[in-house]
């Protein structure tokens, strides 16, 4: 198990807070949050680049702090992919290795698994200049695989490919962890990436974690606004528990039975909702009636806002919007269900 306790880094006017993280064996644990909240730093320190002012750091019930940096087995992929420039893909694969002085045998062996596991045999001779996003971004994550590390860092390794290459390239992820089981920690600002590559998310906010659990944990049972809202969830309303039950507006009762008394916060993620121009039949615990007040053309998807008393945010496909002619100002049916409706 890697685990982080009470690390605190101090950088400046910034500063890393009493981070407290454990990361199973073989895990592909993603540490989720918006840009400058100290995700790098994270991995640089676990890396070795920065000496925390307090905390420990062990991996297997070492104490990576005693260790260099190179000691550390650990494999490094760059946010800008930071490959040698005048070094060939191959050259730049094996260097690591070849610092570490690695038996030419098992360099060659390694690096005949990789480039086939990557597909970048045609790659080998070219220079980084010459390659595009992508083919940069799977020479980077061979150069930190040959090592065979004991230990995975990804910054934001899909941060700069296009949506297309980003999912292929997501996919190849997980199915390189799925047969190398590298313990993985990987850091991106994308929930929708976080959703689909961890086992385990925690959730970065000004330098500190403020909540660790798995994808639906994080998605479901937002500990407090910030990840709420940062996970997506835009509908976050507030309202005071009277007999387990919270008025969020007239009419509009939402029950809870959480024992938490006083005022709340009710999230209802977008996507739950169901929407119809005529009311429903039994099939959900609430529907509540309203009229249409924004229509926003996302794609596939669409996101209609009505006002049922408080602005309720829906997704539905575009197909339907066009198909059943919703037009702002139109009275919609919203239906939910208590599952999914949740207490901050
Ligand atoms: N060596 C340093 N000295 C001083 N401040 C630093 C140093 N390295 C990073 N910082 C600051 O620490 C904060 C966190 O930086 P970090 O790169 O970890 O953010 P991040 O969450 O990875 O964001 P991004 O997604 O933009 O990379 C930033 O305000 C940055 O300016």
């Amino acid at each position: 198990m890697l685990r982080l306790e009470h690390v605190t880094v101090k950088l400046g006017e910034f500063q890393l807070l009493d981070i407290n993280l454990e990361v199973q064996e073989g895990e592909y644990f993603i540490i989720l949050g918006p840009t400058g909240t100290g995700k790098t730093v994270i991995l640089e320190t676990i890396a070795g680049m920065y000496r925390p002012d307090k905390g420990t750091i062990r991996f297997k019930e070492r104490n990576l702090a005693t260790l260099a940096p190179e000691q550390r087995k650990v494999g490094f992929v760059y946010q800008d992919y930071a490959l040698f420039p005048h070094l060939t893909v191959k050259e730049n694969i094996i260097f690591g290795a070849q610092i570490r002085k690695l038996p030419k045998k098992i360099i060659k062996s390694k690096l005949d698994e990789l480039v086939a596991m990557l597909g970048i045999g045609h790659l080998l001779n070219r220079h980084p200049s010459t390659l595009s996003g992508g083919e940069q971004q799977r020479t980077a994550l061979a150069r930190a695989l040959i090592i065979s590390p004991e230990i995975l860092l990804l910054d934001e390794p899909l941060s700069a490919l296009d949506p297309r290459s980003k999912e292929n390239f997501q996919e190849e992820l997980k199915k390189i962890h799925q047969t190398l089981k590298t313990t993985t920690l990987h850091v991106t600002h994308d929930f929708n990436e976080a959703m689909y590559l961890a086992d385990k998310i925690g959730v970065m906010h000004q330098g500190q974690i403020i909540q660790v659990g798995t994808p639906q944990e994080i998605f479901y049972k937002p500990q407090n606004d910030f990840v709420a809202s940062f996970v997506g969830i835009e509908n976050i309303f507030e309202g005071q528990v009277n007999d387990d039950k919270v008025s969020l507006a007239p009419d509009v009762d939402i029950f809870v039975n959480t024992g938490k008394q006083g005022k709340v916060k009710v999230a209802v993620p977008p996507e739950d909702i169901a929407l119809s121009k005529e009311p429903f039949d039994l099939c959900y615990h609430y529907q509540f009636n309203g009229k249409v007040l924004n229509i926003s053309n996302q794609g596939a998807l669409s996101k209609i806002t009505i006002d049922i008393g408080i602005p309720l945010v829906c997704f539905a496909t575009t197909r339907f919007v066009k198909e059943t002619a919703i037009t702002v100002g139109d009275n919609l049916w919203a239906g939910f269900n208590s599952s999914s409706t949740h207490v901050i």
